[in-house]
């Protein structure tokens, strides 16, 4: 199996190219590939597959060529990953699959736009966020409240107090299972500037990790909705470096950069 490995700021996955719809993914081999020191590590994995050969989103086959077959490093699959659906979108144009340019990607949340050029930064829309409510979480003993969003997949967006550096994520935080039958992720966040935020997150099926496109946009939300706005541009920093969502009356878009940095096969083939 052909492997390439990319992130976007440092929320990193493995892609497997399957145009066909060969590969046969169980969420025991996505785990393995996932493994930080057994196997290649990532946060996911984005299957690269035809959107025509895979029946649960076949209906967006006419507006979108390629499926973003997202799985968490744990092997749950997810509806949506702002930043794989970037770093998917680079692999497609670095690989051939589609021109610079803008383009269409299925995803278990609907088709995403993508907007990018050979090189820099990609941008999506991200589709408009729903806001549910309130609800709350804890993290090592303390109690946070926060925006229930939802962008295909749910987060709860807390803004704190505590400075988000000196927390620790490691532990499962804990949700009401009412609200989230299926599972959250959690943000974390202090607004630091004017339109700008820093974050962490607790990714469902994925624990901490450096950053998350799904997550900068509720975090967007849940800072414009403190400030008594439902419009703008955030800067959203996290442990990976920064992306910007812009929110406005119809959608979000989410941009950053998005990179592939390796190649190779998995298990590996070794000449000699
Ligand atoms: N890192 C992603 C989100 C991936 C899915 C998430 N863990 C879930 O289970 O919903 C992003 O960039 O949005």
């Amino acid at each position: 199996m052909r492997f390439v490995k990319g992130h976007g700021t440092e929320n990193d996955f493995v892609i497997l190219p399957d145009p066909d719809g060969a590969l046969d993914l169980g969420p025991a081999a996505v785990a393995a590939l996932c493994d930080r020191r057994a196997g290649i590590g990532g946060d996911g994995v984005l299957r690269v597959v035809r959107t025509k050969l895979c029946p649960e989103v076949a209906d967006q086959a006419s507006m979108a060529e390629w499926f973003m077959d997202y799985r968490n490093a744990d092997g749950s699959v997810a509806e949506m990953c702002g930043n794989g659906v970037r770093v998917f979108a680079r692999y497609l144009v670095a690989s051939g699959l589609a021109a610079p340019g803008e383009f269409g990607v299925a995803t278990r949340g609907g088709v995403k736009r993508v907007r990018l050029a050979s090189e820099g930064d990609v941008t999506v829309d991200m589709g408009r966020p729903r806001v549910l409510g309130a609800s709350r979480t804890t993290v090592n003993g303390r109690e946070y409240h926060g925006l229930n969003v939802n962008m295909g997949n749910p987060h709860l967006a807390c803004l704190i107090d505590d400075p988000v550096a000196g927390l620790d994520l490691t532990a499962q935080p804990g949700f009401d299972r009412e609200v989230y039958p299926d599972g959250v992720n959690i943000e974390l966040i202090n607004p630091v500037a004017d339109h700008a935020v820093s974050m962490r997150v607790h990714e469902r099926g994925s624990g901490e990790t450096r950053s998350c496109g799904t997550g900068a946009v509720a975090t967007a939300v849940a800072a414009a909705h403190a400030a008594g706005r439902s419009t703008g541009t955030w800067a959203v920093h996290v442990l990976g470096g920064t992306v910007t969502v812009t929110l406005d009356e119809e959608t979000s878009y989410l941009a950053g950069p998005a990179v592939l940095v390796a190649s190779g096969d998995w298990p590996a083939v070794l000449d000699g």
